[in-house]
């Protein structure tokens, strides 16, 4: 099957610290990747790089065959690669109807006006969160702003969505809703990375997996095979503990 998002040889130094090292991986259409490893491994600013947020040293990023690699955060998102955070970002001064419906606006298919209303309606309805567009964020609780955020990604129409620790948090019921939802997004064809540390969701999500270590590519599998890896249970445990 022919990439829609490819990365060769991406690096990222802080410094002297190489965050991330050489990767290369690919993700087709209709995909959910797992991006996984031991904290400080080098997930997010993978993401980071996918999305613009942080220019490569090194090594270069493609979608469908074209280079992304030295677009602007905006012209990617405009492409149709967006991403939530880690720490959900949100703007607090305004409702939520707002934020969702600055997602249409800015997002990869530009949505105005009363059309933009309507996607930001649809998809506040998908994420669990239907008919409570007017509160403000300030009045959500934690799950909640996770879903308006998803829900802002989704008014953008992207093809690639990138999650970083999307279920972290969650209660069971709300991993059960969360890990549903996600599946959605493959079945509707789009195409997902997702940074987790939640292993169930890994299992239950994931076509494949690279798993990183201290910024390398340690393994690249189904999500069963590299859970079984030597190198990777090592590097979860540590040495002393494998
Ligand atoms: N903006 C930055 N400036 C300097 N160092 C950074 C920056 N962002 C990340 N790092 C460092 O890069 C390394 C990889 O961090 P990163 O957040 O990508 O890891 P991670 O695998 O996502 O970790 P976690 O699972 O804990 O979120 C860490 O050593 C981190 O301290």
């Amino acid at each position: 099957m022919t990439a829609l998002l490819s990365l060769r040889g991406v690096t990222k130094r802080f410094g002297g610290l190489v965050a991330v090292n050489r990767m290369d991986f690919d993700v087709t259409e209709h995909q959910v990747l797992g991006l996984i490893g031991p904290n400080g491994s080098g997930k997010s600013t993978t993401l980071n790089l996918i999305s613009g947020a942080f220019p490569l040293s090194a090594g270069s990023i493609s979608l469908r065959g074209q280079p992304i690699t030295h677009l602007q955060a905006q012209d990617i998102a405009r492409r149709g690669i967006a991403r939530t955070f880690q720490l959900v970002r949100l703007l607090p001064s305004m409702t939520v109807m707002e934020n969702v419906k600055a997602g249409a606006v800015f997002g990869h298919r530009r949505h105005w006006g009363h059309e933009a209303d309507a996607v930001a309606e649809a998809m506040l309805e998908k994420v669990g969160m239907g008919g409570r567009g007017h509160m403000t964020v300030g009045q959500l609780t934690y799950i909640d702003t996770k879903r308006v955020e998803l829900a802002r990604v989704l008014a953008g129409e992207p093809r690639v969505v990138l999650l970083d620790e999307w279920l972290a948090g969650l209660n069971p019921t709300e991993l059960e809703e969360g890990i549903t939802l996600i599946r959605s997004l493959r079945d509707e064809g789009r195409t997902v990375i997702l940074v987790e540390h939640v292993m169930d969701a890994i299992r239950s999500l994931c076509d494949r997996c690279v798993v990183m270590a201290a910024g390398t590519k340690i393994a690249e599998g189904t999500p069963t095979e590299v859970l079984s890896d030597p190198a990777v249970i090592r590097a979860y445990l540590g040495d002393d503990d494998a």
